[in-house]
């Protein structure tokens, strides 16, 4: 136990073994009295430019005394052992850039020789959330929504600053601060009848000189090493000393600095400071807040605006108005887009579903997207291709983001087989993630129970969309396989027509299962066989795999309109059923399944995929709904006999 406590001193630092011993104590830096002109040395950031660099930080690093916490904890601590007023005239004197850091550092621990009981007593008496200054834990969480990674950059102790930094949520390997070493009584420690415990026997005589805060131009050296593990185009400081300060002097160091005198106003700082605070309010205001705009408004765009109204309303990270391009049409003699904007809610996709009166119902694309930062695409897929030309010609802000939460792939003649994602992001030059999972969206709500992945290749993107749209009712997790998660989606779309077709025809669970099975491990390959590098086995594990599978198989449209056809042994078409049973809602699954047919003739696959093949021959009625249950017995079955009419898919692009 001895031992370990004395074995907390990191390698490379200088333990000591015995105390009151000046000789052995850690080397000291030149004793050069430390007074920096940084008037002269300093060019500011231009004032113009500061509100810009503020809103694309990437990272943000904060000292912590008088910066996120009211009191120097050293000095704080002095108090605590009763030698505060020798201590903080030191502290001062550092944070003033009147004495070498290291020296005033020594200085102050030579003064205070606090033991390790003592020194556990004050953490315990000083829980972090008191000492915290108004403003900073609000802050602090905005920029985590916005993915921006926070750091600590401090000169004061690790041992003190882990309480401050969980209650933040900042991770300890974000954490930049000194380390004490620990020094025994061994004389009393090795004697025998001693009543005090080893804590007591145990007392803090120095710091470790290897971590960089313990030595000018330490902070600059942190910043240096942070942009070293990640590459950071824009990195902010924050704090009240001329050691903060001087993070932002260096070449690799800060971009921005931005002082705060919320606790102490240090005269030098605020003059040099290219931004000075009093009140975290100010610079919280001037981050920026994403503009959302979704293209489309069927069913599904009609649920999802529960969760993003509320997310939009609630949270800082985003401006609360919420556009919805809607594809206008007549209802009950008047525009639909009126009726939604009266109603807040969609009367003829998803009645009596209410949304928030912050979305607003558009019928003009451009002004929906034109300034949008975070575009949500939920329109059927067969819609996609024409409404991406047409915002390709409105063009989009170069810094936007979109997500798509649409099910289904784009046969283009040029580019081939593409994902929704792929498509977007060719078309408008912009990053795509995906939205996918179990959520059929009559059942989504506030009393509902519903997960959804996301999927994105940009982790910070995907964390911005899962704030747009997790809540407690709609559990939303992120991914990194975007494309296993969009085959998923769109291929499940063609298994729930073939169980569609099995409850049809009454082939019991069983045989269910039996598709179900087959077509899961089907998807799974053609995913795998179209993006071999990325598309990962555990994807269709999550809600946007199998979930969403038995979710569509047993109450999804593609599931509901199949049975018909099969209960109506394929006398009224696809189209027709679709008009009937959906009041203008979409159906995906049928021209997915003559897509990925497209695509499996193509590279001469379709044995490898019996249930797909099988699935399309019943759609172009080659076969007969029944004939699923024979879907093993290919190659033998005829699929490409008969049928003389053009497919779905070549009516629809023209081939
Ligand atoms: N409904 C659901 O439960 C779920 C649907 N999805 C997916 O979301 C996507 C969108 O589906 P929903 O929101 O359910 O739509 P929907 O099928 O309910 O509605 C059809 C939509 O298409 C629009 N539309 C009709 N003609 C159009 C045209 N020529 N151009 C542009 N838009 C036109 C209609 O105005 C309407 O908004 C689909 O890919 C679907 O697979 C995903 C999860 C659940
Ligand atoms: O994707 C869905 C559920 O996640 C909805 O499927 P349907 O389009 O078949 O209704």
């Amino acid at each position: 136990m001895m031992s370990r406590l004395v074995l907390q001193v990191r390698p490379g630092s200088v333990a000591i073994h015995r105390w009151c011993l000046p000789s052995n104590r850690p080397s000291k830096l030149p004793l050069v009295l430390f007074s920096r002109s940084f008037s002269q040395q300093r060019s500011k950031v231009p004032a113009s430019q500061v509100p810009k660099l503020w809103a694309q930080a990437q990272a943000v690093c904060f000292d912590v005394d008088c910066t996120i916490t009211k009191q120097d904890a050293l000095d704080d601590l002095a108090n605590f052992l009763g030698k505060g007023q020798q201590v903080q005239d030191l502290t001062n004197a550092a944070m003033n850039g009147d004495m070498d850091l290291a020296e005033a550092l020594q200085k102050r621990l030579d003064i205070m020789e606090p033991t390790v009981d003592k020194l556990t007593a004050y953490v315990q008496s000083n829980p972090a959330a008191p000492r915290l200054v108004p403003g900073i834990q609000s802050l602090i969480q905005e920029l985590q929504a916005r993915n921006v990674d926070v750091f600590l950059i401090s000169g004061g102790f690790r041992e003190l600053i882990l309480p401050v930094a969980d209650l933040l949520k900042i991770p300890r390997d974000h954490i930049y601060a000194n380390r004490f070493v620990y020094m025994s009584d061994d004389a009393r420690l090795d004697g025998t009848g001693t009543t005090e415990s080893v804590s007591q026997l145990i007392r803090v005589t120095g710091f470790d000189p290897s971590q960089v805060t313990s030595r000018e131009g330490g902070k600059p050296e942190a910043i240096r090493q942070i942009r070293s593990k990640k590459p950071l185009q824009t990195v902010v400081m924050i704090g009240d000393g001329i050691t903060d300060l001087e993070a932002a002097e260096e070449t690799g160091g800060a971009d921005l600095f931005i002082g705060y005198g919320g606790v102490v106003a240090r005269p030098r700082v605020q003059e040099n400071a290219d931004w000075w605070i009093t009140d975290y309010q100010e610079i919280l205001d001037a981050l920026p807040r994403f503009k959302v705009a979704m293209v489309g408004s069927g069913a599904f765009a009609s649920a999802v605006l529960q969760m993003i109204s509320q997310n939009a309303r609630d949270k800082a990270i985003f401006q609360d108005i919420v556009d919805v391009y809607v594809y206008e049409e007549d209802y009950h003699g008047a525009k639909l887009t009126s009726a939604i904007n009266q109603q807040h809610e969609n009367p003829k996709y998803l009645p009596g579903v209410h949304f928030g009166d912050n979305v607003v119902a558009n019928p003009d694309l451009e002004s929906t997207v034109q300034d949008a930062d975070l575009i949500i695409f939920c329109a059927p897929h067969q819609f996609m291709h024409s409404l991406c030309k047409q915002i390709q010609l409105i063009g989009v802000k170069p810094t936007a983001k979109a997500i798509s939460l649409t099910k289904g792939i784009h046969i283009s003649p040029e580019q081939g087989p593409q994902l929704m994602s792929s498509m977007i992001h060719r078309m408008l030059n912009i990053e795509c993630s995906v939205l996918m999972g179990a959520n059929l969206a009559g059942e989504i709500g506030p009393n509902g129970l519903c997960e959804a992945t996301i999927g994105s290749r940009v982790r910070e993107q995907g964390h911005v969309f899962q704030e747009l749209f997790d809540t407690d009712y709609f559990h939303v997790s992120v991914i990194p396989d975007i494309e296993g998660a969009e085959m998923a989606g769109a291929l499940k779309n063609v298994v729930a027509l073939a169980a569609g077709f099995a409850d049809g025809c009454d082939l019991g669970q069983n045989a269910k299962a039996v598709v179900l099975r087959q077509g899961l491990s089907e998807m799974r390959q053609f995913a795998k066989a179209m993006y071999p590098n990325t598309v990962r086995d555990e994807t269709f594990f999550e809600s946007c795999g199998v979930a969403d599978l038995i979710a569509t198989c047993y109450g999804g449209r593609n599931h509901r309109v199949a049975q018909e056809f099969a209960k109506q042994r394929g006398r009224t078409s696809f189209s027709q059923l679709e008009t009937d049973l959906l009041n203008g809602q979409k159906l995906q699954g049928v021209l997915t399944s003559e897509e990925v047919q497209s695509v499996l003739s193509s590279k001469g696959w379709q044995n490898q995929y019996p249930l797909f093949s099988t699935v399309n021959a019943i759609v172009r009625g080659r076969l007969e709904p029944k004939d699923i249950s024979r879907f093993r017995e290919l190659p033998g079955l005829s699929l490409e006999s008969g049928g003389e009419e053009p497919s779905l898919l070549e009516k629809t692009i023209g081939f």
